[in-house]
This record gives C-alpha cells, sequence and structure tokens, in this order.
C-alpha cells in the first residue's frame, strides 16, 4: 500500500515537472525505509483517516519539502506536549516539594534589600527577555524600586541615552523565572500577596525569593553581596535620605528611600566659619570609635543631638545635609505633623534606626510639642489660653485624652524616644525650629542638646558670601551649560573658547596660548564678581532678609551678576513693602478670628448662663411646689389682684441677701419698738406700703371697670371678689389658729434658724396686706402679706404669714419676724405654678 502511495506521490509530483523528480524519488526512497519499520496496516490507516489519506496535499508536502515521516511527527508533538504539560505540572504542583532539593532566600518589602535586589533582577538580561513582563513607567514612586536605575543621580538623568532607558522599564511578571548566575540555574519567583492588601485597595504586597538547586546556598549569598556591593558603589558620593512614612493606612511605619543625593559641598553652607569648624570637630569626635568605648565605660548612652534654630530660609535643613554627605552617613528624616509620627509609630521607626546614622526631626516646633512637660492642662498655648482656667482644665483633659487615642505624640512620649531606656544608641540627632523659645527645657537640655547653632538673617558678610558662591566659576559647569566649544562665564557677554575644544591638530604653542588667555579671563571674571559682591551687599539692610530670600532674588538673574547688583535696591524695597502688606493683612485677618472667636465665647457662655439660671429655676419650682404642699395647712390663698410692681432680676443674690437684711433690721427695729409701745400700727413704713397697695389696687380695679363696658358690672364683680377673699381669709386665719404659736423666745429663735436655712434662695418682696392691728403679749396674731415673688421674669405672688412683735411661730415652722411687713417666708402651694393665679388675701385676728 505504501509502495503505491509513493507511486501516487510521483505521479503526482511528475506534473510539477523534472525538477521535482528527484525529490519524488528520495521520497519513495524514505516511503521505502520507512515502510520497514511501519508499525503495520493500522498506523496507516489512522493516518489516512487523520489527514485524509496519503494523497493529500498536506502529507505531500511535508514529503517533497521537509522530508519527513509523517508517521514520527505523532510521537514527537505528543512528547514534546507531554514534557511540557509535565513541566508545568511540576513548576507549579511539585516545585514546592522540590524545595527539599533547594535553597531559598526570601526578601522583605519593608526591608532595603528587597529594592537592591528588584534593581538588580531589572537589569538583566533574562528579565529584559522575559516574555510575561510588567511594565513600570517611572512616575509611580511605590514600584519605583523595580527600575534598573533608580539610584541613578539627577546628573545622569541629563544624559540621553539614560533618558531613553528611564522612560519605561520592564520587570518579569509575577511567576517564576529562570536564569543562571555563576553558572547554576536560578529561578527567581515574584508572588503577588493579596493578603495583606485592605479590601478593594489597590496596592498588593508582592513577595520575591532566589532560589538555587543543591543544599548550598553559596550562590545565592554571593549574589545578595554582589548586588549591595554593585549598589554601594554608587552610592558612595551622594546621601542617601529616607523618610518616615506608613507602609498603608492602618500598617507600620517603615523608613523609605525617599531620593540620593550628590552630597551637598559642606563649604557651600555659608555660615560663621568658627560654628562650622566647632561642629565638625564634635561630629568627628564623636563618631571616633574611642569615644564610643569613652562613653560605655561611663555609662554614658552614647548619643549626640544638636539643635539649629532661628529664622525660615536661613539655612538649617542645608546644614544637616551637608553634614551628613560630609560624614557619609544616611539621613533619616521625619516630619513631626505627620502620621508617621504619631508615638507608637515613631517608636517604631527609631527602633529601626541603623546603628550610625543621622535623624533629623525638623519642625518640632510646629508638632504640638510647645508646651512644658509640667504644664499638664495644655497642648496648645494660643488656644488655651482663650479659656477660662476651669475651661482649658477641662477641655484641655478631653484634648489629652483625644490625642492619646489618636496616639499623637506627647512631649513625654517624644522624650522617651529620645533617650529613654529603650532607644537605640550610636545615632547622631538633629532638631531643627523656627522657634527655639517655644520648646520645652527639658527638649533641649544637655544630652539631648548638646550644642545649639543659631541661625540669623543674612548679614554684610554673608550677603557677599551668597553672591560669590552664585557667580562663582565652575569648570563643570561650562560643559554643562554652554553648547560644546563655547564656554560663557558668568556675566560674560561674549564666549570663551576653552583651551581643549579645539581640535588636536593645534600646535601645542597655540593651545598653551588659549589656556593661559582661558585663566586670565577666570581671574579677571572672580575679582570681577568679588567687587560686585562687595557692593551688592552694602545695598541690602543687615538682618531683613534671609538667605533664601536674597538666593531666590540672585536666582533671577543667573546670568547677570551686574543687573542683580543693580535692581538689588529695588527688590529690597519691594520686598519689605509686600512684607508690610502681609504682615497688616495678617494682622487684620488674625484680630478678625480673635475677634470671631471671643464672639462665640461670648456666645456660648451666654447660653451656659441661661441654661443655668433655667435650671436654678426649675429647682426653685420644684422647691416651692414641695414648701406649698407641706405649707398648705396655713391656708393662704392667693388673688389675682395685680399689683404692677416692678419685678427685680430673679438671680440676684445679693438682692435676696439685701432684703433679708432689711427685713431683719426691721424686725428688730419693729420687735424693739414693739417691745417697747405694745404695738406696731404706729409704725410709718407698713401703712405707706399699705396705702400703696391699696391705691394700686384701686387703679386696677378702675382699669378692669374702664375695660368693662358696664361699671356696675366691675363693681359687682369687685364686690364678689372680696367677698370671696373674705371669706378665704377665714377660713385661712381658723386653720391658722388652730395652730398654737409657741411663745418660747428661743423655740422660736431655733426655728427661724431652721427656716432660714431652709428658705429658697429668690427674691422676695413684700407689701403689707393689711397691718395687723397690734394685739397684747401673748395673743397671737397673723398677718397675711401679699408677697411678690419674682423669678426669671415670671411674677408670683403668695401669701405669707407673719406674726407681729414678739409673736412665734405656729407649727408650720417658719420664720416669725417680729413686724408687720416682713417676710415669713411662707409660700402658697397655689405659687408653685407660673400659671397659679396670684391671691392676695387679709386677715385680721
Ligand atoms: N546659610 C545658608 N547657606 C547656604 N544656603 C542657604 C543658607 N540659608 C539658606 N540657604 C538656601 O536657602 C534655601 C533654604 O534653606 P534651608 O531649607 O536650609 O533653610 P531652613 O533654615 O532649613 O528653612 P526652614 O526653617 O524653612 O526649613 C536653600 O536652597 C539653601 O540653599
Amino acid at each position: 500500500m505504501l509502495m503505491n502511495v509513493a507511486a501516487m506521490v510521483m505521479a503526482n509530483s511528475g506534473i510539477l515537472g523534472a525538477s521535482t523528480s528527484d525529490v519524488a524519488q528520495n521520497a519513495t526512497t524514505v516511503l521505502n525505509e520507512t515502510a520497514a519499520a511501519a508499525t503495520g496496516p493500522v498506523m496507516d490507516e489512522q493516518l489516512n483517516s487523520l489527514v485524509g489519506g496519503f494523497t493529500s496535499p498536506i502529507l505531500s508536502w511535508i514529503l517533497r519539502y521537509l522530508h519527513v515521516d509523517p508517521r514520527l511527527l505523532i510521537p514527537i508533538v505528543g512528547s514534546i506536549s507531554f514534557f511540557t504539560f509535565a513541566w508545568q505540572f511540576l513548576e507549579q504542583h511539585a516545585l514546592d516539594q522540590l524545595e527539599w532539593f533547594m535553597c531559598t532566600v526570601n526578601l522583605r518589602p519593608e526591608d532595603e534589600i528587597y529594592a537592591i535586589i528588584s534593581s538588580w533582577i531589572a537589569a538583566q538580561p533574562f528579565a529584559q527577555k522575559s516574555r510575561s513582563f510588567v511594565v513600570n513607567s517611572g512616575s509611580f514612586n511605590s514600584r519605583r524600586f523595580w527600575d534598573p536605575y533608580w539610584w541613578w543621580d539627577d546628573e545622569r538623568e541629563d544624559e540621553e541615552d539614560q533618558k531613553e532607558k528611564r522612560g519605561l522599564y520592564f520587570t518579569p511578571a509575577p511567576g517564576n523565572h529562570y536564569f543562571w548566575y555563576q553558572r547554576r540555574l536560578l529561578v527567581f519567583r515574584r508572588k503577588c500577596n493579596r493578603e495583606g492588601a485592605g479590601y478593594m485597595s489597590a496596592t498588593e504586597r508582592e513577595e520575591i525569593s532566589i532560589s538555587c538547586f543543591g543544599y548550598n546556598p553559596w550562590v545565592l549569598k554571593k549574589l545578595l553581596y554582589d548586588a549591595y556591593t554593585q549598589y554601594n558603589s554608587k552610592e558612595d558620593d551622594k546621601t542617601l535620605i529616607y523618610r518616615g512614612v506608613m507602609k498603608n493606612t492602618w500598617g507600620t511605619a517603615v523608613w523609605q528611600r525617599s531620593v540620593s543625593k550628590v552630597s551637598r559641598p559642606f563649604d557651600t553652607v555659608i555660615l560663621n566659619e568658627g560654628v562650622k569648624k566647632n561642629i565638625i570637630e564634635d561630629i568627628q569626635d564623636y563618631l571616633s570609635p574611642a569615644t564610643r568605648r569613652w562613653y560605655s565605660n561611663r555609662g554614658i548612652p552614647y548619643r549626640r543631638g544638636y539643635l539649629l534654630h532661628g529664622p525660615p530660609g536661613t539655612g538649617k535643613s542645608s546644614l544637616s545635609l551637608a553634614l551628613a554627605g560630609y560624614f557619609k552617613m544616611r539621613i533619616y528624616i521625619v516630619s513631626l505633623s505627620s502620621v508617621a509620627a504619631a508615638e507608637e509609630n515613631l517608636s517604631t521607626l527609631f527602633a529601626d534606626l541603623p546603628r550610625k546614622c543621622m535623624v533629623l526631626l525638623e519642625d518640632i516646633d510646629t508638632a504640638g510639642l510647645t508646651h512644658t512637660r509640667e504644664d499638664n492642662n495644655s497642648n496648645d498655648n494660643n488656644e488655651d489660653n482663650a479659656h477660662s482656667d476651669d475651661d482649658s482644665d477641662r477641655r484641655s483633659g478631653s484634648r489629652r485624652k483625644r490625642h492619646a487615642k489618636e496616639g499623637r505624640l506627647s512631649l513625654s512620649g517624644l522624650l522617651n524616644i529620645l533617650d529613654g531606656v529603650a532607644s537605640q544608641e550610636g545615632r547622631i540627632l538633629i532638631m531643627t525650629t523656627n522657634h527655639a523659645e517655644k520648646l520645652d527645657k527639658a527638649l533641649i537640655r544637655p544630652g539631648r542638646v548638646d550644642l545649639q547653632i543659631k541661625f540669623d538673617r543674612a548679614n554684610n558678610e554673608i550677603s557677599t558670601a551668597i553672591f560669590r558662591a552664585m557667580y562663582g566659576h565652575f569648570d563643570n559647569e561650562q560643559e554643562r551649560m554652554q553648547p560644546k566649544h563655547i564656554r560663557l562665564l558668568p556675566g560674560q557677554k561674549g564666549a570663551i573658547i576653552s583651551p581643549d575644544s579645539e581640535s588636536d591638530s593645534e600646535p601645542e604653542e597655540v593651545k598653551q596660548q588659549r589656556e593661559a588667555k582661558y585663566k586670565a579671563d577666570v581671574a579677571k571674571e572672580k575679582t570681577k564678581i568679588l567687587n560686585l559682591s562687595v557692593k551688592f551687599a552694602k545695598k541690602i539692610p543687615a538682618e531683613t532678609f534671609s538667605p533664601a530670600e536674597i538666593q531666590g532674588y540672585l536666582l533671577k538673574n543667573k546670568r547677570t551678576p551686574e543687573k542683580a547688583v543693580e535692581g538689588v535696591e529695588q527688590w529690597c524695597k519691594d520686598t519689605i513693602k509686600e512684607r508690610e502688606e502681609k504682615e497688616k493683612k495678617d494682622e487684620e485677618e488674625k484680630k478678625k478670628k480673635e475677634e470671631k472667636r471671643r464672639l462665640r465665647k461670648e456666645k456660648k457662655k451666654k447660653k451656659r448662663q441661661e441654661k443655668k439660671s433655667k435650671k436654678t429655676d426649675t429647682r426653685r419650682a420644684a422647691k416651692r411646689g414641695n414648701g406649698a404642699d407641706s405649707g398648705s395647712n396655713s391656708g393662704s390663698d392667693s388673688d389675682s389682684g395685680s399689683d404692677s410692681d416692678e419685678v427685680p432680676p430673679p438671680h440676684s443674690k445679693t438682692r435676696i441677701k439685701e432684703v433679708r437684711s432689711k427685713r431683719r433690721r426691721d424686725d428688730s427695729e419693729s420687735g424693739s419698738s414693739s417691745s417697747s409701745n405694745g404695738s406696731s400700727s404706729e409704725d410709718e413704713a407698713p401703712r405707706k406700703r399699705k396705702s400703696k397697695a391699696k391705691k394700686s389696687r384701686k387703679r386696677k380695679q378702675e382699669s378692669d371697670s374702664d375695660s368693662c363696658d358696664s361699671s356696675s358690672e366691675g363693681e359687682t364683680s369687685r364686690k364678689k371678689s372680696i367677698k370671696s377673699k373674705k371669706s378665704k381669709c377665714k377660713s385661712t386665719k381658723k386653720v391658722s389658729k388652730d395652730k398654737k404659736i409657741p411663745k418660747d423666745d428661743a423655740s422660736a429663735n431655733d426655728t427661724k434658724k431652721k427656716v432660714e436655712s431652709e428658705e429658697p434662695k429668690i427674691c422676695v418682696e413684700t407689701e403689707t396686706e393689711a397691718a395687723a392691728s397690734p394685739k397684747s403679749d401673748k395673743t397671737e396674731k397673723v398677718n397675711l402679706q401679699q408677697v411678690e415673688v419674682k423669678c426669671d421674669g415670671r411674677q408670683d405672688k403668695g401669701l405669707l404669714s407673719a406674726t407681729q412683735g414678739s409673736a412665734k411661730s405656729g407649727d408650720s415652722g417658719y420664720e416669725t419676724p417680729s413686724e408687720e411687713g416682713s417676710i415669713s417666708g411662707r409660700r402658697s402651694a397655689a405659687n408653685s405654678g407660673a400659671a397659679s393665679p396670684l391671691k392676695e388675701t387679709t386677715v385680721q385676728t
């Protein structure tokens, strides 16, 4: 059958012409050879059914051009598929089992080595060629460490070839990636772990690991060391800056590498040379190993602290960075007003500090640490000053609690973190502030702050130095700032041809001449800048501008020093004017704010007072109700008679006291008069009051009768009212009579005291309804008086029973003044409610 097929194929190929005859011949040969090894008719049939017979164009094409037996293809493809599948299965499910035969290093994202290795991996050829990869752009900071060039400084960025590379960078996708290192097969694994990520959060915790086969992990360690060394070698001339940040909102605080900057030359910081020398020597001495031993031998904590203070923009941060660069130390910056500076977080950050480093706490006065540690009652001076003592106690207490709840930093917390028993040793702490005077003494005491450096606004010297620094000549700048072959010096209008810019073919003599000329030009330029700087500084008023402000002005004229000198006077005037206007504006705003605050405070106070008086009223009303209940036996009634005497303020304690004392005075007077005269009826005051009351009543009645159309009706009602009153009073009298008033003076006094103590604190005014007729000794006489009780603008009237002269109080236990018209302190039950009708009763016994 195969032969037939071959013959047919040959026949078919015959139509293609003579050129294919050789191929057909070969195919026949192959078929003949393979036919012997053929598996038999079953296979042929299968092939036939699969590809539509040997006559199909596919098979003929394979035979003709590939010279491969189609029957061999099937096992080959099958085997490849099998192995691929097996490998995938093994990788996915069995590689974990293979870990028994592997060494693995896992890298934690919190550690800097994670970033170092990620970057190293990203730079490897296998990562660049990976078919499955993730693309990153340099703008997304959280993935920045996958940038193979992330540690490169800004200068490198300028270079054209690097610019291209820095646009996008590719990293191996999550999964397993194989690569060779030191002739060993390694597996790089990148895994996305969503466990640590929050709900709906885009951030995932990535985990990376590198594994090698075998039991010896030397190759992994070598890889790690190599990557780390490579990284460090690139950082030699740089200052690495780390910032304390939160990993996520509810996560922990970590030091994250923020940026690496070319170290700032120390001489670019303009400061008194003596001060500079002092601080450098101090740190040098501190960092020497001998000093460390010295500290430990004497049990002194090995720490050093500096406080840099002065107005903004005077160079505090610049000095800190320059120091870090000078001593090749990493600098760890944390802002005390950030979330990372919560007490818990800050202590975590400090615990994670390396042994030798610099920590910069910026603007510590803004962190709410300006209060003293002893001052338990305040956290914020300004705020607290606005409150009364009580209020501030209460409020600051609650604020403290709130802050504690929020975990915000407290002064004692910070002190503990800085040099508590658990705090790290070996670091240099630099604190900066604009208001050193606001800081707590405990924070800046020796041991915490060993050296204080004051920064001032620019004086003549500093202004000169800033000018020179700005227009000083730097050889390396020329190449960068100007096109090739043209070196323009600052302030130079024309171009200076640099000595090395011409072609090598130039004669040596000419070269030297050019070099000499260049040097002369540079020297000339320097002298010019020197002179200009002196002129410039003279025009600037001393101690008025910060170096940052002057620098800002000079930057506007960075290539034209003459112009800068010319315009500086005007700039000074403008800046001062601007500043004054701003200050004025700020002042006004401040005043407005204060006014608002004051009004708010007053409003609150008023509200509080109203609330308080309301409460007191309610209490009084309740008491009155009680008093009326207990004193209902007195049968005192009230009337609707309206004596329109002015209502005194209800809350006036002094008024109550006045009234009481007056009454007591009256009592004693009347007592004495009664004792001498035996009667109070001769007293003028009660009589006056009585007539006054009568008059007012009369007036009222008249007005009532006016209001009614019929005067006779009014008269009738008046009579009725008087009648009813009389009858009521009679009943009262009866009740009062039933109650025998103790005649014993001592007991009367006791009772009086008791009543006085129980007497509600309200303003009471009395009007004698009727002058009681004097009674001879030991006859009791009850005088019902009309009493006005005024509380909170409400007018209550009640009846107070009074005894006259040496009359004694009854069982009811009320005060028994000795004169008519004095208050007995008895209030009728009817007076307890605001709606109670005023009652007026006249009783004579
Ligand atoms: N003494 C100085 N020497 C050199 N440059 C200075 C000096 N003072 C200020 N500058 C320049 O002014 C800018 C601001 O300075 P810097 O941030 O160090 O001031 P600062 O005192 O820390 O300000 P702030 O208190 O607001 O943080 C920087 O660009 C710095 O170069």
